[in-house]
Parts: C-alpha cells; sequence; structure tokens
C-alpha cells in the first residue's frame, strides 16, 4: 500500500461552539487526489484549512507528511502548496512582482516564467493583480501554490471561475502533475472535474461525514441509498450526488419580482 501524506482522525473544529466539521477520519496516499465535496457550509474548507495548518482542531490528530500541520508549518509548507479559496495581496502588486516575491520564498522555485505562459497569464505579468478578471486571479492563485515544486497540493475550488476551455485545461494539467507523483486534494462543486480527475471522495454534509471511498464505492454507496426503479448503471457522479445529496430549501425567487 502507498505511504500516506495526510492521515485525519476524528477532526473537530467549531466556531464559537457551533460545530464545524464533526468527527471527520479520512487519509490520503502518496500519488492520490482525495476530492471534497458536499453542500453550501457543509466544513469542506474548514477540514481543508486545518489540514493547512490555518486552523487549530478542537480535537482530534492531523498528520501532514508525518507531522501536525498546526505546530510544524513552516516544515510542512516546504513541500505543500495551497491555493486558498480568497487571495489576499498587497496592494497594487503587479503579476510578476508577486511571482518573484513568492520565488523568493523557496531555496529551488519552478520557472515562473514557464508558469506564467502555461496559465496563459504572458501577457499580464505587468499588470496589478487587482485589474486582473477573477479567472485570471484564479489562474494566478493556482500558479503560485505550484511555485515551491510541491509534493502536496490543496486547491480550494480549483477551477471556480474559469471559463470552459481553461477548465479542461486546468484539469489536463492536474493530470500530469499528479503524473508526476504529487498528492492532491481538491474542494470542489464541479463533480464532472471530480469524476474525471478523483482516485478517491470525502463527502460532508453539515460537517459530519458521510462518505469516505473511492468512486466505484461511492457509486454502491449511492446504489444502497435509492430505490431499485430510480437507479442507472451509467449514472455520471453529477447524477448520483444529486440523488442522495439533502435538498436545499429557501432559494426560490418566487414572489420576489
Ligand atoms: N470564520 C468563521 N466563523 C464562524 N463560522 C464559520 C467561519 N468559517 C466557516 N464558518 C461556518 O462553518 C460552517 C462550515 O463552513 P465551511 O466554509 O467549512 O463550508 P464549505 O463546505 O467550505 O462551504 P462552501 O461550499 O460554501 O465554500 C458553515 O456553517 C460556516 O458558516
Amino acid at each position: 500500500m502507498s505511504q500516506a501524506i495526510i492521515g485525519v482522525e476524528k477532526l473537530n473544529l467549531a466556531y464559537k461552539k457551533v460545530p464545524a466539521v464533526q468527527d471527520v477520519s479520512f487519509s490520503v496516499s502518496a500519488g492520490d487526489i482525495l476530492a471534497v465535496i458536499g453542500q453550501n457550509g457543509s466544513g469542506k474548507t474548514s477540514t481543508v484549512e486545518c489540514i493547512e495548518g490555518l486552523r487549530k482542531p478542537d480535537s482530534g490528530l492531523i498528520q501532514v507528511f508525518g507531522k501536525d500541520p498546526w505546530l510544524c508549518r513552516r516544515e510542512v509548507y516546504k513541500e505543500m502548496g495551497v491555493q486558498l479559496q480568497e487571495t489576499e495581496y498587497p496592494l497594487k502588486i503587479r503579476v510578476e512582482e508577486q511571482c518573484r516575491l513568492f520565488a523568493s520564498f523557496y531555496e529551488r522555485p519552478a520557472d515562473w516564467n514557464l508558469l506564467l505562459t502555461q496559465m496563459g497569464l504572458e501577457d499580464k505579468r505587468k499588470c496589478p493583480i487587482h485589474k486582473l478578471s477573477g479567472g485570471e486571479k484564479q489562474r494566478l492563485s493556482i500558479l503560485l501554490s505550484l511555485m515551491g515544486r510541491p509534493k502536496l497540493l490543496v486547491l480550494d475550488e480549483l477551477t471556480t471561475g474559469l471559463d470552459p476551455e481553461v477548465r479542461q485545461n486546468m484539469w489536463i494539467s492536474f493530470e500530469n502533475i499528479k503524473k508526476s507523483g504529487v498528492t492532491i486534494v481538491m474542494v470542489s462543486h464541479y463533480l464532472d472535474e471530480v469524476e474525471a480527475l478523483a482516485d478517491k471522495i470525502l463527502y460532508l454534509e453539515g460537517g459530519k461525514q458521510q462518505f469516505f471511498g473511492t468512486q466505484q464505492e461511492f457509486r454502491e454507496y449511492v446504489k444502497g441509498r435509492v430505490p431499485k426503479d430510480e437507479w442507472g448503471e451509467n449514472f455520471s457522479l453529477e447524477k448520483l450526488y444529486l440523488m442522495i445529496a439533502p435538498k436545499t430549501t429557501g432559494l426560490s425567487m418566487e414572489g420576489i419580482l
């Protein structure tokens, strides 16, 4: 069996005593892609922020490369690249200045000129970051997560805001990154992306772990929960998810206009 890069046991986290993550346990093997899925507010980012050492769990055990990421953040970050859901940049800083700054954090940084080309940001190198479009900022945040040539990449909403073509190209890039042995944890609401990329799925609802396992195991998990006459062997991952996800209430626009 491959070595576990991440181990999480009975993780609990609350905000002002309101539970956000409850008894979540999973592991990620070297070279695997784990997708964390679930409704808005289900605890995905909170879980991932604990792995990134950005939040201290209330209880439970987290090991990243065999270390506690909260206590050993500096060491863990030598091998971990992080793309945050929202990134704040220094005011008026330009794309290439930010790249240079990030490169200076690492002993052996990636070739960021090449990354700018690969991310389609070559023409934007002199552009102040606050003038980039949402998708361009997203591409920059992915580029910066790769700067330290990480062995582990943690991506919170990898392709949100990207246009369809860039999204598909991004999938190919991440398949290639995986082929080079990098372990990836990705939070995603795009289940086509999860279906294309993920080896394992962690499914959370209301802060609680509903499922952890392979895509095939997820299929069996859903099959065991839906009426026989509603089941189809070739359902997409999105269809499977929608069959078991709790219905969100209160989103109707009826009577507003
Ligand atoms: N800083 C915070 N202070 C208080 N409550 C928080 C904070 N961050 C998150 N929460 C709450 O914790 C719960 C889990 O939030 P989290 O951001 O982890 O969910 P998520 O699954 O990543 O959601 P989304 O898909 O919308 O990004 C939500 O109820 C949220 O309102």
